[in-house]
């Protein structure tokens, strides 16, 4: 007898054009696809071809027709303003059909961009179903980036309008976003007409006449927009990620494949119903927003929480419980460094005991590697399931997971369970054979992905191609390394690249390399990511100054630190770095980076066959204890 997880990824498999044919009965078209699956451009995959829909529309007033009107769509549960505000679909509909016409006021339409820079607020959301009601391409960049960052993604995208807000709380402390909104607009290149600015009580931003609008008066006199519809394979989304240098790669997300493939999750991965409760405690600037703050538990008339808080500190570690019993959350989905937060405040979770948690059902992880404490403990402190699966910005949705609305599996601590339906997922060594079950390799996917997946990236094609097509013929390349055991489980070890994750936060040394690098008294430098019990992984920067430099050492250090964070920002969480007098090399001149972050590590290493001095490694190990790495380090732990 197979189970219904086995039936699906069977079918998805061997019939991928009948099965997402299915899942599309689901969404709402104005006119039907030609083509489910278009291959007409292999390797370039199109979803549904030929068709019309709108996303707002199916995210919002299909809802509002169906009977939905006066169910809560989000709630917005601001600890850091003390405030609880829910909106229904009718309202999130009037909401978000005025703030349309503000942007079709402002000259934006189909196919123009708009970039998104705002704080947890449900007024994000409203945003970005504006820009998919107009057939606009929002653009939502994390407010932990800094206006540099900003900037690069301003000239990338070219928007007409930018929407802010004058500030974003970060627990107690007010983050002004006007003047990072406006020091970017100052560096970008390209100049957006206008900017759309919503005022909190907390700052109020100065406005530049001309230029600035003021959210609420605007919406006050806004003429509703209509949804307007677009074709299946046009672009709804633009999100930015982190690619191996300063120039970030600009995920793509289409409307049709999008939406049929989110709204499926919502049963198939997720087990929720609509009319439930779903909360995904992450950003609306990263994908797991997108996807589960925003559009797949809309998609699915379910009500989505919007958390302007953190798992601790606002005000205490019990936050995600109070919120889960008091808005009856039936499912959580956050990042293991949250629980790891919580854990270390509260590790026999006195704190859950004062709230009742009968409503939650399970707990989804992703973002980075679940650690199997982290997971242990969450089983045995909340009694649910708890699913620890893998995606990534690219694509959009879950590659592996326990699909809960399928079939649940027994979980193994360490491994995201299966395949999902649609993931052709194989693990292929250097010469590109297939693996054998517990051998270790590049986790790849054989094309074509699923619908909701990336099928470009902003203005780069061939970028797409080199980046993620090019080095495995025929199949997705991942970027990230392990196996797939003999029951099916996959694991997921490490990255190929030199991509980082720092508290879910997916960051790239070789970007913070260029920044350290831009620093007048720097040489040469390197940046590894070195293992963190809180964080799970932290920046650690090593630089060789330039001959002559008198300056001290710890100034430039400080300087460092604080260049980092104003061009990158503080999400970058770049706090350590030493000055070495040499870095270890090949003797092709490639930097040991691998060998160093198993010496920070504390990790058995061998010594590189090829390294060009093999003293040099000592003194690496010398300058890490200075700063608490390493050996020392070990020793003070044990
Ligand atoms: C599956 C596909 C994916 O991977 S999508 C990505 C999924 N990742 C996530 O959802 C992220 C999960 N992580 C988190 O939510 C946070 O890191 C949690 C766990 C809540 C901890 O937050 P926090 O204590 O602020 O630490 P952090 O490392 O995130 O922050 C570092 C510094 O950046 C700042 N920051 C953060 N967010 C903002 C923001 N929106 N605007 C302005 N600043 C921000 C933080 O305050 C912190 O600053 P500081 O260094 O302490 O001064």
């Amino acid at each position: 007898m197979t189970n219904a997880y086995q039936q699906a990824y069977e079918r998805s498999l061997k019939d991928p054009e009948g099965f997402w044919a299915d899942a599309a009965k689901d969404v709402h078209w104005i006119k039907p696809w030609t083509k489910v699956l278009d291959d007409s451009r292999k390797p370039f995959y199109r979803w549904f071809s030929g068709g019309e829909v709108n996303t707002c529309y199916n995210a919002v007033d299909r809802h509002v027709e169906a009977g939905r009107g006066a169910q809560a769509a989000l709630i917005y549960d601001s600890p850091v303003t003390n405030t609880v505000r829910t909106t229904t679909y009718a309202e999130l509909k009037d909401q978000v059909s005025r703030f349309a016409g503000v942007l079709r006021d402002l000259g934006v339409g189909k196919g123009d961009r708009v970039i998104v820079y705002m704080p947890m607020v449900p007024e994000a959301v409203v945003a970005m179903l504006a820009c998919a009601r107009l057939g606009a391409v929002h653009s939502v960049v994390f407010g932990g980036f800094a206006s540099n960052e900003l900037a690069t993604r301003i000239n990338d995208a070219l928007p007409k309008v930018m929407v802010s807000a004058s500030c974003g709380i970060e627990t107690n402390r007010v983050i002004p976003y006007k003047p990072l909104l406006d020091h970017a607009i100052e560096l970008a290149d390209h100049k957006p007409a206008h900017c759309v600015i919503l005022q909190r009580p907390q700052v109020v931003a100065d406005m530049i006449a001309g230029r600035d609008v003021d959210w609420t008066e605007a919406a006050a006199k806004a003429q509703p927009a209509e949804c307007v519809a677009v074709a299946s394979t046009d672009p709804l989304y633009i999100l930015y990620t982190s690619g191996t240098t300063g120039q970030p790669k600009g995920v793509v997300r289409d409307n049709g494949g999008h939406m049929v493939a989110l709204k499926w999750t919502m049963k198939a991965v997720y087990n929720i119903e609509p009319g439930q409760v779903f909360w995904a405690a992450s950003d609306v600037g990263w994908v797991v927003g997108h996807s589960y703050i925003c559009y797949a538990p809309l998609l699915h008339g379910a009500t989505s929480i919007v958390y302007e808080g953190k798992p601790v500190g606002t005000p205490d570690a019990g936050a995600f419980w109070r919120v889960i019993s008091q808005h009856k959350v039936t499912a959580l989905f956050t990042a293991p460094t949250a629980f790891r937060a919580i854990k270390r405040e509260d590790p026999n979770g006195e704190l859950l005991k004062k709230y009742d948690l009968g409503c939650l059902k399970a707990l989804f992880l992703a973002g980075e590697r679940s650690d199997p404490d982290t997971i242990k403990w969450a089983q045995s402190n909340l009694k649910v399931p708890v699913v620890d699966h893998w995606w990534q910005t690219e694509t959009g949705w879950a590659i592996a997971a326990n699909c809960l609305g399928l079939h649940e599996f027994p979980v193994k601590p360490g491994s995201p369970t299966k395949a999902a339906p649609g993931w052709d997922l194989q693990v292929l060594d250097e010469g590109h054979h297939q693996c054998k079950p517990g051998q270790t390799g590049s986790l790849v996917v054989k094309l074509p992905l699923p619908p909701g997946t990336f099928y470009t990236l902003w203005n780069a094609e061939q970028r797409f191609f080199d980046s993620y097509l090019a080095e495995f013929p025929g199949y997705y390349k991942t970027a990230d390394a392990g196996m797939i055991d003999e029951d099916g489980y996959a694991y997921v070890m490490s990255r190929t690249d030199d991509i980082i994750n720092v508290a879910g936060h997916r960051l790239s040394t070789g970007q913070m390399e260029e920044v350290l690098a831009s620093h007048p008294d720097v040489a040469e430098c390197a940046v590894i990511g070195v293992a963190d019990q809180l964080k799970g992984q932290l920046p650690l920067g090593f630089i060789c100054l330039k001959a002559g430099v008198t300056k001290p050492d710890d100034q430039i250090l400080k300087e460092v630190v604080a260049l980092v964070r104003e061009t990158i920002g503080p999400v970058a969480a770049f706090k350590s770095c030493t000055v070495v007098k040499r870095l270890p090399k090949t003797r092709s001149g490639k930097i040991l980076r691998g060998t160093m972050q198993k010496i920070a590590d504390n990790k058995d290493y061998k010594m590189p066959a090829t390294i060009d001095d093999p003293a040099i490694l000592e003194e690496i190990d010398e300058s890490l204890q200075g700063i608490g790495y390493s050996k020392a380090r070990k020793e003070a732990v044990e």
